[in-house]
């Protein structure tokens, strides 16, 4: 759908064929006492897209463009689809990925399956030309997911280290 929207339909094969997916499940205690405690930090999404189920347990935020964090809560049985850092790349920065984090509170664990699509290693990760021209210069330069992930590791703590970081052009996406 996403694709289809950017006029991409035709790239969607060989764009799903160079993805690979891990599902992680993660449980999330409740806290100990009453204060809400983080459960994982504020990032965006290095892959392509997250698909994710959780139990009714809610505690996933996103930021919003004014700096506030916004609760998601999901309707029973549906699933939250989050775009990754390699869909935006792919989309020349059409799509923007969402920094978003969990925090927990309540007394009862938070429970998700997610499912993680990104590129597959030895793939670039390259806008398609129709995404390309004077007015949308090339944000990313190609780049192989794999390769991106190891410089992350390596860098671990350093939190201010993103795509742009790794292989942006220097045009803002
Ligand atoms: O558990 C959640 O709600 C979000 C998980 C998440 O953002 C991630 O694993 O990247
Ligand atoms: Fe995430």
């Amino acid at each position: 759908m996403l694709a289809e929207s950017l006029g991409l339909a035709k790239h969607f094969d060989e764009h799903q064929g160079n993805t690979s997916y891990v599902v992680f499940l993660t449980k999330y205690k409740a806290p100990e006492n009453d204060e809400p405690h983080p459960g994982l930090k504020s990032h965006k999404d290095q892959n392509s897209l997250t698909i994710l189920s959780q139990n009714h347990v809610d505690g996933l935020q996103v930021l919003t463009k004014d700096g506030q964090w916004f609760d998601i809560k999901p309707a029973p049985d549906s699933l939250v689809v989050i775009l990754g850092e390699a869909f935006a790349a792919w989309t020349n920065g059409r799509l923007q990925p969402p920094t978003h984090r969990v925090v927990v509170s309540g007394t009862e664990a938070r429970h998700t399956i997610g499912l993680f699509a990104g590129p597959r290693r030895g793939y670039l990760v390259t806008a398609p030309e129709e995404l390309v021209d004077e007015e949308h210069p090339m944000a990313f330069k190609p780049y192989d997911h794999a390769e991106y992930d190891e410089y992350l590791h390596v860098h671990l703590a350093n939190d201010d280290l993103d795509l742009k970081t790794f292989c942006g052009t220097g045009i803002s996406a």
